[in-house]
Parts: structure tokens; C-alpha cells; sequence
């Protein structure tokens, strides 16, 4: 067997495509939806995200405000910006690009975002929400990943859904969305044993765990759906995944490549949240985009 590979840039372009026309819309109704990224420091991993995200969202038609702090800014300074955004009325999506210097307290940060424009979906309110099942921000990376299965019908009631890793921007939320579609859901982490006998029985492993080659083509089920969320940088400069990509394309019915996968959906889902916030601010009914 060899896999269908899911290609999430070009599900991201088409998505994209539809919003721009939605954003055009809004515009004549007199509502421009706005985002504002904040980063600290000058990672070049994070740089290159929040510049890739305020070109995104100028591409789509929203009004985007990058602002770039120093790595020394305090946690006052801070929690003062995010406090001015919240009261911004131009402002609809505010996020806080991760992760942030040893210094600052990364929780008193997200939660000082108010949940209405809470565009990661990081707030406890958010995540509470989601957990109650109700209609909230989802966090980007996972929502980006439950839109790939829908665009490719790939059923997900009752399914066998291993997740490696629980970070909190994709490995806990993915499993807890998957749960609210019906999924059977185990997660599995750095201590984990005999973490083979949950790959090997996954009708959907989802890998978020940051190490290169990870998972091969042995660790997986035939049939099974891989969704590889790892992006590293390698030696020669290159990216790739989680998962062994040659090995897991023979064994798998689906497959998502690193780079041109799961990262640009991401972005998008980015785009898609910050205009339902608009839209909700500005009391419009919600169609999906
Ligand atoms: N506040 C947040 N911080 C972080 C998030 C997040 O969702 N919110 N996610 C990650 C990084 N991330 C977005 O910020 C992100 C990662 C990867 C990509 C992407 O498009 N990757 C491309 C390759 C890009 C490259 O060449 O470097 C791909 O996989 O094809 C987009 C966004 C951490 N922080």
C-alpha cells in the first residue's frame, strides 16, 4: 500500500481563497477584522511564524499589527499591552506568539487575553469550553488538523486515536476535539512504556513529540492515518517530521508531509479564528469559511 499523502498547503490555499472573498464582505459591511501578533525576543523559528502570519492575514485582507518586543521586556510591560489590545476595538484576534523567555510567566500572559479575542484558543476559558463540547476559539494547529479529516471525509466516530506528546498547543487539545467527534482517544508521552503496543493499534496516530524519524514505517498500523505535526530543523538545513516519511508512506493510508502538512493549516486556522471574532464583536451571524 502506499499512502495518499494530505498536502495542507494547498487545503490551506483553497481555504484561504474562500476568506478573502468573506473578508471583502465584512469590509463592506464596514467591519475589517484585525489581528495583533506580539512577539518577544528574536527566535528565529518564532520571527519566521509571526512574520508568515501577518503576511497571511494582509494576503486575506485583515488588518494585521506585528509588534516585536525585546527578549528583556518585563512581565509588567507585558501584561500593559495585552491589557491595551483588550480594549482596542480595532483589534478582534490577539496572540502572543510561543514560547516566551524564561522570565515572563507564560500562563498570567494568556490569561490576561480577554476571551473574546483569544484567536489561539489558549485561555482557560477557551479550553473549558472546549472540554464542555461547547462552540469556542479552537487552538490552530489541532483545529487545523480536525479540518484536514473533514476536507478528506476521513471518519473519526470510534476510531483508535493515539496522540504522542500533550503539549499545550497541540498534543492536549487534539485528543480532547477528537473525543468531542466520537474518536477513541489514548495519549502517550515522554514516559510512556512499551509505546509501541498503542502505535501499532492506532487507527489515527497524530505525532507531536519534536524528535526527527521518531516513528517508522514499524511502529505503525496498515491503514492507519498519520498526521505528522513535527517540525524540526536538521543538520543540512532542511525541515522534516516526526515520522519517517519513506517508511510510514508503505504502511499507511494517509499522510501528511513535513514541510507543506499540518504547518501551513496552522496559519490558516489562525485567519479563520480571527474573523469569527470579528464577526461575533461585531454581532454578524457566523457562516463557516
Ligand atoms: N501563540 C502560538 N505560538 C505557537 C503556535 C501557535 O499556534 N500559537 N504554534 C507553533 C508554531 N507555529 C505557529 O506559531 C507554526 C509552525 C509551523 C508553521 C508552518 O507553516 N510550517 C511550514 C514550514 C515553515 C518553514 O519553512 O519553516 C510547514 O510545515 O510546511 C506555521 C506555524 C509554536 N508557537
Amino acid at each position: 500500500m502506499s499512502a495518499e499523502i494530505i498536502y495542507g498547503r494547498e487545503l490551506a490555499e483553497d481555504i484561504r481563497e474562500r476568506m478573502t472573498k468573506e473578508v471583502a464582505d465584512l469590509r463592506e459591511l464596514g467591519v475589517v477584522p484585525g489581528l495583533a501578533v506580539v512577539i518577544v525576543g528574536n527566535d528565529p523559528a518564532s520571527l519566521s511564524y509571526v512574520r508568515g502570519k501577518d503576511k497571511a492575514s494582509k494576503k486575506v485582507g485583515l488588518e494585521s499589527n506585528l509588534i516585536e518586543l525585546p527578549e528583556e521586556v518585563s512581565q509588567e510591560e507585558l501584561l500593559d499591552l495585552v491589557d491595551r489590545l483588550n480594549h482596542d476595538s480595532n483589534v478582534h484576534g490577539i496572540l502572543v506568539q510561543l514560547p516566551l523567555p524564561d522570565h515572563i510567566n507564560e500562563d498570567e500572559v494568556i490569561e490576561a487575553i480577554s476571551p473574546s479575542k483569544d484567536v489561539d484558543g489558549f485561555h482557560p476559558v477557551s479550553i473549558g469550553r472546549m472540554m464542555a463540547g461547547k462552540e469556542t476559539f479552537l487552538p490552530c494547529t489541532p483545529l487545523g488538523i480536525l479540518t484536514m479529516f473533514k476536507e478528506k471525509e476521513i471518519s473519526l466516530e470510534g476510531k483508535h486515536v493515539v496522540v504522542l506528546g500533550r503539549s499545550r498547543i497541540v498534543g492536549k487539545p487534539i485528543g480532547q476535539m477528537l473525543l468531542n467527534e466520537n474518536a477513541t482517544v489514548t495519549y502517550c508521552h515522554s514516559r510512556t512504556k512499551n509505546l509501541k503496543d498503542f502505535t501499532q493499534n492506532a487507527d489515527i496516530l497524530i505525532v507531536a513529540v519534536g524528535k526527527p524519524g521518531f516513528i517508522s514505517g514499524d511502529d505503525i498500523k496498515d491503514g492507519a492515518v498519520v498526521i505528522d505535526v513535527g517540525v524540526n530543523r536538521i543538520e543540512d538545513g532542511s525541515l522534516t517530521g516526526d515520522v519517517d516519511f519513506e517508511s510510514a508512506l508503505e504502511k499507511a493510508s494517509y499522510i501528511t508531509p513535513v514541510p507543506r502538512g499540518v504547518g501551513p493549516m496552522t496559519i490558516t486556522m489562525l485567519l479563520h479564528n480571527t474573523i469569527q471574532a470579528a464577526k461575533q464583536l461585531n454581532q454578524i451571524p457566523q457562516r463557516s469559511s
